[in-house]
């Protein structure tokens, strides 16, 4: 058994604000014995336009945001999973990334998203992210953490399954969902997202959320979960943004080795193709 932390808070343009936040988050996932602490997706800023978030780009070397976290997660001895910004390719947009910086300070792994949020709802938002961020190409393995092997994705990728199935595949036992959702469309589909993509990997969900607003044109829709591999939520930090919080869960390998015994998910590769 181990202990995670889900962390949720209102990530602004400022990184400085950004990094006091998620110190604070760090001290309560230290106080609550947790293991890891898992972020969403943009922890490190979220800006009011492309323009802006191109602007604020900065790379982990740069970034005060990184420096500062990867010096919280030396010091405690917690490994901290954080969604952030870094350069793009050719200098006119960003990547759109998660690291695992691990116990020692050091940035461990890092997943590009792969699928952007590009859309134009009717009375919804109305937002472009491949305007300013550019596409990951690589679903990449699992890693080996003291909590298990621990797999990523970023927010929109959550709306396709194949990720999470080939995730699975390739030995996952937590797959992670740092996200920033849409407060419509959060209200329509997070939850049942989240738990059919626990269910058919019977794998444990971390899925930690922006929530409030973060200027005058984005609101997030919050509720940071933790999901169990039989769907059952864990822990659900809401709406509430008035302080960032976290969420606490166990991760038991027992009942992970449990739901996969009882029930085997056999695929039938002769009759579709394997992801
Ligand atoms: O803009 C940034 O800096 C950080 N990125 C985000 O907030 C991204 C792109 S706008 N948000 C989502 O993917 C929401 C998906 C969603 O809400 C859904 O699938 O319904």
């Amino acid at each position: 058994m181990a202990l995670v932390a889900v962390g949720q808070l209102t990530s602004t343009a400022s990184m400085a604000h950004n990094l006091r936040q998620c110190q604070l988050l760090v001290g309560k996932a230290v106080k609550a014995g947790a293991k890891a602490l898992f972020l969403p997706e943009a922890t490190d800023y979220i800006g009011s336009s492309g323009e802006e978030t191109v602007h604020l780009v900065k790379s982990v070397h740069d970034s005060e945001f990184v420096q500062g976290l990867r010096e919280e997660a030396r010091r405690e001895k917690l490994p901290i999973h954080v969604g952030i910004h870094e350069p793009g390719l050719d200098g006119r947009k960003v990547k759109n990334t998660v690291v695992w910086i691990n116990e020692l300070g050091d940035i461990a792994h890092r997943y590009q998203k792969i699928h952007l949020f590009d859309v134009e709802i009717k009375d919804g938002p109305v937002l472009k992210e491949s305007n300013c961020v550019e596409r990951g190409t690589a679903i990449l393995p699992p890693f080996e953490t003291s909590l298990g092997k621990v797999a990523s994705t970023i927010c929109f990728d959550l709306r396709f399954p194949e990720i999470g199935i080939a995730l699975k595949r390739q030995g996952a036992d937590i797959i992670t969902y740092p996200s920033a959702f849409t407060v419509p469309t959060g209200k329509a589909h997070w939850e049942i997202l989240l738990r059919a993509r626990a269910i058919e990997t019977q794998s444990y969900v971390i899925a930690a959320a922006q929530v409030g607003r973060h200027n005058e044109k984005r609101v997030s829709y919050g509720h940071s979960m933790i999901i169990d591999p039989w769907g059952k939520v864990l822990a659900d930090l809401g709406d509430k943004s008035e302080e960032p919080e976290i969420a606490v869960a166990e991760i038991d390998h027992e009942l992970l080795q449990k739901v996969r015994r009882e029930m085997p998910l056999n695929r039938r590769t002769d009759v579709y193709p394997e992801v």
